[in-house]
């Protein structure tokens, strides 16, 4: 049996989709999970990215003790710094150093000779292993580099101290027989990989649809680490999904014999659940394992085969990968401790002080809805953990508008020191209004860029979320809500917004007064 390493980036290419930021709370609540999951390794983020990047590094490898926890870090000395700074906590540190090298990369972006390439990675993984053992080395857009170069960069950081070598398809372009053989040939050209036991990992893009393809294809070809996202979510298109990848090698065990993984498959639908609800991207219904229809049967010939042979038409019992059997209704008798054991089983680990305030929220909901489901539960989860610590509490709002009026709203704010201030805006719309006068009592002028809202769950008293986009300076900050009223959860979303633009710069006075440099306003350049 050959053991395959997966490596979950969720928390670092995951986190890189457009409007998926995580605060520091959610990406802490999905580190912990990630563990419970079974992943091998986590790579938690970018830590020259930010304060809080490095920040949700440093506690992730704080806390996590089974898996390994990697900072991301290009080839410049103070990326490697942050990044040795954010993991030497960690049981087991590493740092993923990366540079491009294909033709286009290295005239069009790095502006770099090839040979300029390799002295500048071996370099900078010798200035890695300064700070851990493990070293892990990605040649950027690796799919696209001629093969004697991939050859070459993948010796020369080996010498200099390399560990594990991945190969990306960073821009999705592979296709299965041509990444595999990409594999076999670097392998094949260098037996001190296997000499030596140094893993070869896969890291694919799906731009074409082809990242799960071409990762299993990169296994069998001797990759023994896998990178890969919960629900497939990352740049662009995506990365490949950590739930198919491991479910093909699950379900098509006779023809994966070779391969097994660490993972716990009863836990991905609650991780699928839990990432999808703190990062707000949805996940399509039709998406393997993990989709509302992935299971679902609709067609009268399909549905005659089920109830005849359930084999007929699923080819994986959907209970085996955690999707509940049935919903659970709670209601408004339920006590904590029923509520606190849903929490527990839907994967959160929240302590005592978070449960309490998600009770107050479940207590209030429950007094306007009939029964409370498992979606209704992660999005009071997830607001609580949005407003870990708000400097800006919404109290009351109160709107007027109609045919013929102009619509106004009547806003009042609570401040982190208690006290509370009322305004009143005229706008073009309701929520204009609402968002006029909550820039006016907090002072943070923003310009909305999107609005959106869902059913969180089914029927007349269903929960809206609500998500923003606002932009500060520049910077595109996200926001979610929720509320049985949709315009409460898209003024709740609002403020969230403005707190995390709040908290960020909170951070920055406090860097700037330590005298450090501030890597949210300038990261150095090689
Ligand atoms: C394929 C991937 O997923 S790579 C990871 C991508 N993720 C991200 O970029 C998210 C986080 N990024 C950031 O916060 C910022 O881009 C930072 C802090 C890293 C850098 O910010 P800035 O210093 O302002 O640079 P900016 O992002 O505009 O440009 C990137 C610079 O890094 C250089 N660079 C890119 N990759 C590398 C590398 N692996 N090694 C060395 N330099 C690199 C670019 O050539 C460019 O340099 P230049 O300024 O000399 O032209
Ligand atoms: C940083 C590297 C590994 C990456 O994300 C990519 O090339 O897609
Ligand atoms: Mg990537």
């Amino acid at each position: 049996m050959t053991d395959i390493r997966i490596f979950d980036t969720t928390l670092r290419d995951g986190e890189q989709s457009p409007g998926a930021s995580l605060n520091h709370a959610e990406k802490l609540e999905i580190a912990r999970q990630l563990e419970a999951l079974g992943v091998d390794v986590i790579e938690a983020g970018f830590p020259i990215t930010s304060q809080g990047d490095f920040d949700a590094v440093s506690a992730i490898a704080h806390e996590l003790t089974k898996p390994i926890v990697c900072g991301l870090a290009r080839c410049v000395p103070r990326d490697i710094d942050r990044a040795g700074e954010a993991v030497k906590h960690a049981k087991q540190g590493r740092i993923h150093v990366f540079c491009a090298t294909s033709k286009i990369h290295r005239e069009h972006k790095l502006k770099k000779a090839f040979e300029q390439i390799i002295e500048l990675s071996q370099h900078s993984v010798e200035q890695a292993r300064g700070y851990v053992e493990d070293v892990e080395f990605s040649p950027e857009d690796g799919s696209r580099t001629e093969l004697n170069y991939l050859v070459d960069i993948t010796a020369a950081v080996i010498e200099a101290g390399a560990t594990t070598i991945n190969i990306p398809d960073t821009v999705g372009y592979s296709v299965p027989e041509e990444y595999g053989h990409i594999f076999a040939y670097v392998r094949e050209q260098l037996p001190i990989i296997d000499e030596k036991g140094i893993y070869l990992s896969s890291h694919c893009h799906n731009d074409l649809g082809l990242a799960v393809a071409n990762s299993l294809s990169a296994m069998q070809n001797g990759a023994r680490q896998i990178e890969c996202t919960i629900n497939g979510i990352g740049e662009r298109a995506g990365n490949a999904a950590l739930e198919e990848i491991v479910m093909a090698m699950r379900t098509r065990a006779d023809y994966y014999e070779k391969y097994n993984t660490n993972i716990d498959i009863s836990k991905l639908y609650p991780t699928s659940r839990m990432v999808s609800t703190l990062t707000g991207l949805q996940v399509q219904r039709n998406k393997a394992l993990v989709g509302q229809n992935a299971f679902a049967h609709e067609s009268g010939i399909h549905q005659d085969g089920m109830l005849k042979n359930r084999n007929t038409y699923e080819i994986m019992d959907p209970q085996t990968i955690g999707v509940p059997e049935s919903k659970l209704v709670l209601g408004k008798h339920s006590g904590r401790h029923a509520l606190g054991d849903r929490i527990k089983q839907l994967g959160y680990t929240i302590d005592d002080d978070t449960l309490n305030r998600v009770y107050e929220t479940f207590k209030a909901l429950a007094d306007k809805k009939k029964d409370v489901f498992d979606e209704d539960i992660e999005a009071m989860i997830d607001t609580t953990l949005e407003n870990a610590a708000p400097l800006w509490e919404l109290v009351s709002f109160q709107v007027n508008s109609g045919s013929g009026v102009a619509p106004s709203a009547t806003v009042t704010m609570r401040d982190s020191s208690g006290e509370e201030r009322e305004d009143t805006e005229t706008g073009d719309g309701p929520l204009d209004a609402i968002f006029s006068a909550v820039q006016k009592l907090t002072g943070v002028k923003v310009k909305l860029e999107d609005y959106n809202t869902r059913a969180v769950t089914g029927g007349k008293d269903a929960q809206g979320e609500a998500t923003v986009q606002v932009n500060h300076h520049g910077r595109k900050v996200r926001g979610r809500g929720v509320s049985t009223d949709v315009i409460e959860a898209a003024a709740n979303a609002y403020v969230a917004a403005i707190n995390r633009i709040k908290t960020a710069e909170a951070r920055k006075v406090a860097a700037t007064t330590m005298g450090e440099d501030d890597p949210d306003v300038k990261a150095e350049s090689p």
